[in-house]
């Protein structure tokens, strides 16, 4: 089984040293990628085009291979090839009858071939050759050189004979590792993961950092997304999936700072925290999944404000692009069913959130946070090699009950934050209501009294049943979410 391999039109626009590098790069990630599905793969690199040939000709083999490819960025596209060898024009134009004959049967067609090496004819002769063999001897509508419903393209390369089969797109872009590495910040959303696959496909490793406000069950979900996207499009290079404890500088910020400012401030400890990592990792830059306006925070006074926390460049891919292409784009990726299944959490963002920050405003809100606190947890923080999430990602989500009656010996466990729980107190008669704040649950959700239920409530039903989820594989059984 053979391929041909087209480099993307950008990169033959280079000068000569710079392609050269980047064809090497391509044909050593090709390599990395496909020996690891067929030990039997071969790749050559070639002035114009790679070449990837195996011995192994299973169907199964070839699948395979075709979806490593057209997820490999740096191809325009690559062509599937029957290789033979032939003695005479006449013995090409009876190979090209028994392989493509019966496909002509009422269409116009035309062959084209590519010849390469010494013969004692000329391409055009070729083509006349078996173009007129096929034309008397099927039931075609004829030759036609323009606008044929069938071209046939062969290659004559020396004693060999190649079929093009099929052509595959390729992904586009540049090859991995040709660019610098970079910092995604990734929240399992739609936004980060396209974010992040944009940056893959213009030739830069990344690595994910993922702030956990939510518990394991978020986690798991955030680290299915990285991983989706490594395995399909980065694996010929190793990353790294980092994971901060973020519930500390939360339940700070839920504590210090007014409920307007959270959301900024909450992103420029994010991005404190995030520039620490990536200086220890050695990249270039940051990655958000933020676009213009998508949600009402999301605006340039508020982007503006968030960036100037760091001296490190923060690259935001998708700042103009429109929600429903970026659903989309998540689509084809593979990362959408992940990230439908991981809800926006609530809780920390500001009710009103502030839509003009003001740098003054908010400096002063930050002059009562701890920012020790930020180096804690960064290096707190567990690194790990994302090969290592393949066991992880099979593992089974846990399911949460959900409730809106309540029985004998259960306890509502109010969990939203005391600003949003003073706002609009619960109120439900016949069961008794108790207030611990999400941020406090990991560490003081066992000092209750383990032998009642908790029903967990938050206002949307978000961020309860993640704790829910995240108590329970913790080995709390006793919890159930309340959504009334
Ligand atoms: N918990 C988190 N961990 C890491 N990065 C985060 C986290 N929350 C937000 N971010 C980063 O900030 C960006 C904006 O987040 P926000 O929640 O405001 O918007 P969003 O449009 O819902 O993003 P997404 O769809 O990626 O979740 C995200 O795209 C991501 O890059």
């Amino acid at each position: 089984m053979k391929f041909i391999v087209k480099l993307f039109p950008e990169i033959m626009m280079k000068s000569r040293p710079v392609r050269n590098r980047f064809s090497k790069i391509l044909q050593g990630n090709i390599r990395n990628v496909l020996t690891r599905h067929d030990e039997q793969v071969k790749v050559i690199l070639e002035w114009d085009k790679i070449i990837v040939r195996t011995e192994n000709e299973s169907a199964e083999n070839k699948a395979n291979l075709i979806l490593l490819l057209s997820s490999t960025p740096g191809i325009a596209h690559f062509l599937e090839v029957t290789e033979s060898v032939y003695t005479d024009l006449h013995d090409v134009y009876e190979q090209t009858l028994a392989m493509v004959g019966d496909s002509l049967d009422g269409k116009t067609f035309c062959v084209r071939i590519k010849r390469i090496g010494k013969h004692d004819f000329s391409s055009i002769d070729a083509e006349r050759y078996v173009g007129g063999g096929l034309n008397q001897h099927t039931d075609t509508l004829g030759v036609k050189l323009k606008g044929p419903e069938i071209t046939i393209n062969l290659e004559i390369n020396n004693e060999k004979l190649f079929f093009i089969d099929k052509k595959h797109p390729g992904l586009g872009g540049f090859p991995l590792g040709t660019q610098e590495s970079v910092l995604s910040l990734i929240s399992g959303g739609f936004d980060s993961g396209v974010s992040s696959y944009k940056l893959i496909k213009r030739g830069s490793r990344v690595h994910y950092c993922f702030f956990n406000l939510g518990g394991g069950a978020h986690e798991i979900g955030v680290k299915q997304v990285a991983y989706q996207l490594w395995n399909r499009f980065g694996s010929s290079h190793r990353v790294k999936f980092i994971s901060i404890p973020f519930e500390p500088v939360v339940a700070e910020i839920l504590e210090k700072v007014e409920n307007g400012q959270m959301g900024v401030v909450l992103k420029r400890m994010m991005m404190r925290a995030a520039t620490l990592m990536a200086e220890r990792l050695g990249v270039e830059a940051l990655i958000t999944g933020e676009a213009l306006g998508q949600v009402s925070s999301q605006t340039l006074r508020n982007l503006s404000v968030i960036d100037k926390v760091s001296d490190m460049l923060i690259l935001r891919p998708l700042i103009a692009t429109d929600k429903q292409d970026i659903v989309d784009c998540a689509r084809v990726i593979g990362t959408a069913e992940i990230s439908e299944t991981i809800p926006e959490y609530c809780g920390v963002i500001s009710q009103r959130p502030t839509v003009k920050a003001v740098m003054r405003k908010i400096e002063k809100q930050e002059e009562k946070f701890d920012l020790s606190l930020i180096e804690q947890v960064v290096n707190q923080a567990p690194t790990i090699d994302i090969r290592d999430i393949a066991k992880a990602v099979h593992k089974e989500i846990l399911e949460v009950e959900s409730v809106s009656q309540f029985a004998e010996n259960e306890i509502v466990l109010d969990i939203r934050s005391l600003d949003e729980a003073e706002e609009s107190p619960l109120d439900i008669e016949g069961v008794t209501i108790e207030h611990l704040p999400f941020f406090k649950l990991s560490n003081q959700f066992e000092t209750l009294p383990q032998d009642k239920i908790y029903l967990l409530y938050c206002a949307r039903g978000v961020m309860s049943k993640l704790q829910a989820l995240y108590l329970k594989e913790s080995g709390f059984d006793n919890v159930k979410v309340y959504r009334p």
